[in-house]
């Protein structure tokens, strides 16, 4: 299985209304795919429907693939969150320690003991870039990391699932040149061992980190010409 993804006229109204779409492409096993477009066209809500947690009054319509499996709308569950994660734009970072945070989700995925369970934690950490600057300080407070570092504790967070597919919504827009590039070199090492979705709003970015690219147009409405026939 080649494709970690497959999307097919993937949309995502609001009741009567077209808010999405369509949208069809596949994310390749170990390759890394922008997804771009204008402000508000709708990337973030892409990324929220390709792990079915959509906000409320939002549904979503045609085929999602996820491995070898088609997701109904509606049927996602913990299996697919597992499989992808959503790395949301805002690093949600909680009150406890920094390995806390990186074990938060496996712990309530994998039952296993506190030993593997860590020896996961630090890989993930290792592979989100973070390991050199936090190794000697583990049980210290998440909240007194950088933006930079919480976005990478994040990106650890997520690795620690081991996901097939990693969805990184605008993940440096917050963030200072140094820190930023430190976010990206975690992201190109991702390459290879993951299908990594990229919403960026940075051609640059874009260019750096990107094997393809989905452009996201204006959704079609029944109104528009392109949605007859
Ligand atoms: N819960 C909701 N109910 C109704 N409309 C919504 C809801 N959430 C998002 N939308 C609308 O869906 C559209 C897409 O929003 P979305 O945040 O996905 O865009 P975006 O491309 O990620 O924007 P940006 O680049 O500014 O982050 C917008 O028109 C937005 O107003």
């Amino acid at each position: 299985m080649d494709n970690v993804i497959t999307v097919r006229e993937l949309r995502v109204r609001s009741r009567d209304k077209n808010l999405v779409g369509p949208v069809s492409f596949s994310l390749k096993h170990g390759s890394t795919t922008g997804l771009c477009g204008p402000s508000g066209v709708g990337k973030s809500t892409v990324l929220r429907a390709l792990v079915e947690l959509l906000p409320n009054g939002l549904t979503r319509d045609g085929e999602l693939q996820v491995l070898d499996r088609t997701i109904a709308p509606g049927k996602g569950d913990a299996d697919l969150r597992s499989k992808i994660v959503l790395v949301p734009q805002t690093p949600v970072v909680f009150g406890g320690s920094i390995l806390d945070n990186a074990l938060f989700g496996l712990r309530h995925l994998l039952r296993a003991s506190q030993e593997v369970l860590r020896e996961r934690a630090e890989k993930a950490l290792e592979e989100a870039g973070l390991w050199k600057e936090v190794a000697d300080r583990l049980d210290s407070p998440a909240q007194n990391l950088s933006a930079g570092q919480r976005q990478r504790l994040c990106l650890a967070r997520a690795l620690a699932l081991e996901p097939a597919g990693l969805l990184l919504d605008e993940p440096t827009s917050a963030l200072d040149e140094r820190s930023r590039d430190k976010v990206e070199q975690s992201i190109s090492a991702l390459r290879g061992s993951r299908a990594v979705l990229l919403v960026s709003h940075d051609p640059a970015q874009v260019e750096r980190l990107c094997d393809t690219t989905v452009h996201l147009d204006q959704p079609v409405t029944a109104s528009t010409p392109a949605a007859v026939g």
